[in-house]
């Protein structure tokens, strides 16, 4: 019973309850994927080594399953995700938003990304993390939406959900800040996340 909501709590605070989805964990090292992958199991922030290798973790919650695997000169790693692509339904797009002088390799590698022919039709929450940090402070959802070139993404506002809609053109692609630790704004994009699903 405790298990079955836990399950439920989860699940439900990320819109994510009675779906079924591959959810892939992508984005440079230190940008916090680890980090919410634990927050997401056990609701709290855990101290832990940077992952070295295989640059990957996994966790499995109801028929939800998340995978981690850090971008940016892991050769092992792209090879490992792009195995991956054949059946992902979501991709979440970490980027330090504090770490400044590794925007323009966070958006290269989102660049690529969003390139994939394997990931053409797969929505993408880009979510800006430690938003927190005040020294130094973390860009504002304005400057790192123009740092990654986000400028024409999907909408958040629920008027302008559209993922019936056979005419819209847009990508499902979108930006919301949040902070893992402060347990701030990733629900939300989640559950932006889970309308495709
Ligand atoms: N201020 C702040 N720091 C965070 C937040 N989320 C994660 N961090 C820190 O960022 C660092 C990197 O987090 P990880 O979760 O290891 O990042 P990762 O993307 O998994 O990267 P690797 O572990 O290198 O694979 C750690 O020191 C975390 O404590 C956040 O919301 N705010």
């Amino acid at each position: 019973m405790w298990l079955f909501d836990w399950v439920w709590n989860v699940l439900a605070n990320l819109g994510l309850y009675h779906k079924s989805a591959k959810i892939l964990f992508l984005g440079l090292d230190n940008a916090g994927k680890t980090t919410l992958l634990h927050m997401l199991k056990e609701n709290r922030v855990q101290i832990h080594q940077p992952t070295f290798h295989p640059n990957q973790d996994e966790l499995l919650i109801g028929n939800i399953r998340f995978k981690t695997f850090d971008l940016g000169g892991h050769e092992t790693a792209r090879r490992l995700w792009k195995d991956y692509f054949t059946t992902v339904d979501g991709v979440v797009y970490m980027v330090d938003a504090v770490d400044r002088e590794r925007f323009p390799e966070a958006k290269k590698e989102l660049d690529y990304l969003l390139t994939c022919d394997e990931l053409a039709s797969v929505p993408f929450l880009v979510l800006g993390n430690k938003i927190d940090s005040r020294t130094p402070p973390a860009a504002s959802e304005d400057d790192l939406r123009y740092s990654l070139g986000l400028f024409e993404t999907y909408g958040k506002d629920d008027s302008r959900y559209r993922a019936n809609d056979a005419d819209n053109k847009i990508r499902p692609i979108e930006l919301f800040m949040c902070s893992v630790i402060k347990k701030v704004g990733y629900a939300d994009g989640f559950r932006w996340l889970a309308q495709f699903f």
